[in-house]
């Protein structure tokens, strides 16, 4: 039901599924999934069967898990989904079947596949949709071509800047239920989540204040709409505080001495060391959890509220990214298989190319009921025109 409920939102990877049930770029070949085992994942699996490819699937994150989506994906796939515990056996049993596409989230498949490289013999590549994973597979000697699915800019446009910003306020919203109309919200960092962030918070009514460090990402920030100011002049300021950096300590004891009483703060970066817990700690006379997910910090009279404990707020206290975006990273990765398929690439990590970010962006735009024109034959002549005339 779960699987059907999100197919319903994924009308980019039907349109892909129902092309694969006709063309079978796939068949014959062995996928191996390493991906968070979750409904959306569940549509990216029937996409991959159509195509004619035999799934072998393990989890990214054993604890992230939806147990029903696994039970039902095992009559169309070979699902190692065991206790948390199992996990590394799990990917292991994946990488023995020696897939010869992956669909990797982590590296951790390709990982356990270098490992082991006569199970690398006839593998043609694989896609990664991480930071973290990209950065591992950057650092070591891969002798497979892979597609940077996250460093896509559909991927980018989309799934960083609206699922986040939308599902982040889903996040505080869920925990607080406080009304953002007329709260000062200010958003720390202003990259692709962080703009998604801070276009969510000002369309919710919210006046927005932008913290960066980046000279060039603080003026697009302001040119944008927003205030920009250092965090201590913010800090005093602010109703609702989210982080989305990437770094750490960036809400630390210097911030908590000037916030007000009532003050919201909420994580959206990766890790838990945005806001400074230490530093909340020992400034505080008192905690108590005053909302399930709420915890809040008594400052001799001002009290902070820290939501889900600091942990990305979007998934710790919401369902993290909607179906709807999910279906373009997942376009992206079932398109990357298929050129996979077709292809030849040398190893290496490669930008996902060109022409499938067109066709994901084509067929979420036909989704949405949405035309858009075409160069005419001149046009076009004249873009490729090296140097065209100054005038008519
Ligand atoms: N919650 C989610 O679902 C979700 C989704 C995507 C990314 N992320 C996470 O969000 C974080 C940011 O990701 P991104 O893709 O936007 O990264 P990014 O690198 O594009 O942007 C981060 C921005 O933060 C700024 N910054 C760094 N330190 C700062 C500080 N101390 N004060 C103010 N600004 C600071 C940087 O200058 C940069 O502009 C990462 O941890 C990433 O993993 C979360």
């Amino acid at each position: 039901m779960r699987i059907d409920w999100a197919d319903g939102q994924m009308p980019v990877l039907r349109s892909i599924r129902e092309r694969f049930a006709r063309e079978k770029p796939l068949d014959g070949l062995t996928v191996g999934l390493c991906l968070h085992i979750t409904s959306e994942t569940g549509v990216l699996v029937r996409a991959l069967k159509a195509g004619g490819a035999d799934v072998v699937l393990a989890a990214s994150n054993p604890y992230a898990t939806q147990h029903d989506v696994a039970a039902a994906l095992r009559d169309s796939a070979d699902v190692h989904a065991g206790p948390p515990e199992a996990w590394a056996e799990d990917v292991a049993s994946v990488a023995a079947r020696a897939p010869r596409i992956v669909l990797d989230d982590g590296a951790d498949l390709l990982s356990a596949l270098h490992a082991v490289p006569q199970l690398l013999e006839g593998m043609l590549g694989g896609t990664e949709e991480t930071t973290t994973g990209l950065a591992r597979l950057r650092a070591m000697n891969l002798t497979v071509p892979v597609f940077a699915v996250n460093e896509a800019r559909a991927e980018k446009a989309l799934n960083d800047r609206f699922g986040t910003g939308q599902s982040v306020m889903d996040g505080i919203l869920r925990t607080t239920n406080i009304l953002l109309a007329g709260q000062t919200v200010v958003v720390l960092g202003y990259g692709w989540t962080g703009r998604g962030v801070a276009l969510a918070a000002h369309g919710l009514g919210a006046t927005v204040i932008v913290c960066e460090v980046d000279p060039l990402r603080a003026l697009e920030a302001r040119m944008e709409g927003f205030a920009v100011m250092p965090a201590l002049d913010a800090a005093a300021r602010g109703d609702v505080f989210i982080t989305v950096t990437g770094g750490q300590d960036v809400l630390r004891g210097e911030h908590f001495a000037v916030m007000k009483d009532g003050a919201v703060l909420a994580n959206a970066g990766h890790f838990d060391v945005e806001i400074s817990l230490p530093d909340l700690r020992e400034a505080a006379v008192s905690v108590r959890d005053v909302l399930p997910l709420v915890q809040q910090y008594d400052l001799g009279g001002r009290r902070l509220n820290l939501l889900a404990g600091g942990r990305v707020v979007n998934l710790a206290a919401a369902e993290g990214h909607p179906a709807a975006v999910m279906d373009v990273s997942f376009a992206l990765q079932a398109l990357a298989a298929e050129a996979l398929a077709r292809g030849s690439f040398e190893p290496g990590v490669h930008q996902v190319p060109d022409a499938i970010e067109r066709e994901v962006a084509a067929l979420k735009l036909a989704a949405l009921g949405v035309e858009i024109d075409e160069l005419t034959p001149e046009q076009a002549a004249y873009r490729s025109l090296t140097s065209p005339p100054l005038g008519r």
